[in-house]
């Protein structure tokens, strides 16, 4: 596992931050999840991708490069407090993702994943844009709701009778410039676990690794069964108190 305080004197001690033969090593673990994400479409293209936070080390992968091919050599590790890049390999650029990233591990994140999901994007152009910036997915009564946690600093996830509510940001040119909606999004919705951005896929966190991909996999299910109920004419949720199963 990566050094819990240390931070690199030498080029060696760099590479030391990359390289381990613990599979649960940050950077292993991201190159074998985009590789698995890469087999669900989330991340083809070289759109998407996933960072993790141990301790104060902030693992990144690199941008513009196909995900699924990525080796443990090719990421970046950043100090968290001071921001600095402790590892950089040399001819590439970090994510642009990581201002996005950072905001999820600023709120407690261990693990933040990104997706372009067809089924996240689809959800999004299904909720109408709200002008005053509150859009948001709503669902109830489907038995995966309880894949998501109740939020940072509850115990326990969401029950079979919660509405899940995942907020929609609107897209931007550059990815960096979303950073400010997704955090006021954060701030609204203090206890989501996800955000979605519309026409471009979704950011999915959670305290640790298991976490953000268990979380990331049950919202897309949800996201896909939406959309079907969407075709069959199927409501999501009721806006009143009545229950689904009273329509
Ligand atoms: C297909 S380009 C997609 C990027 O603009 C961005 O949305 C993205 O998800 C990945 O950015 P990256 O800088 O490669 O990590
Ligand atoms: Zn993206």
């Amino acid at each position: 596992m990566a050094s819990e305080e240390a931070n690199p004197k030498t080029v060696d001690d760099a590479e030391q931050l990359v390289q381990s033969e613990d599979p649960q090593h940050p950077s292993n673990l991201i190159c074998e999840l985009c590789r698995k994400f890469y087999a669900l479409g989330w991340v083809t293209g070289t759109g998407g991708g996933t960072s993790i936070r141990y301790h104060d080390h902030i693992f990144l992968a690199p941008s513009g490069v196909q995900k699924e091919l990525m080796k443990p050599s090719d990421i970046f590790v950043m100090d968290f407090n001071t921001k600095e890049y402790l590892r950089k390999p040399s001819v590439l650029k970090p994510s642009a993702c990581t201002p996005l990233f950072l905001a999820a591990f600023t709120r407690g994140a261990g693990c933040c994943i990104h997706t372009h999901s067809q089924w996240a994007v689809l959800v999004t152009l299904l909720v109408e844009r709200d002008f005053g910036q509150s859009a948001c997915f709503e669902i109830e009564e489907i038995e995966q709701i309880k894949g998501i946690g109740k939020g940072r600093g509850k115990v326990g996830n969401l029950g079979y009778h919660d509405r899940l509510r995942i907020p929609i940001i609107e897209n931007t040119a550059f990815e960096e410039d979303l950073t400010e909606s997704l955090e006021v999004a954060m701030e609204k919705y203090p206890d989501t676990y996800a955000i979605l951005v519309r026409r471009h896929g979704i950011y999915v966190w959670g305290d640790n690794v298991h976490k953000a991909k268990t979380q990331c996999e049950s919202l897309d299910y949800i996201f896909q069964l939406a959309v079907e109920m969407k075709k069959l004419g199927l409501p999501w949720a009721k806006s009143s108190d009545t229950h689904l199963s009273d329509i």
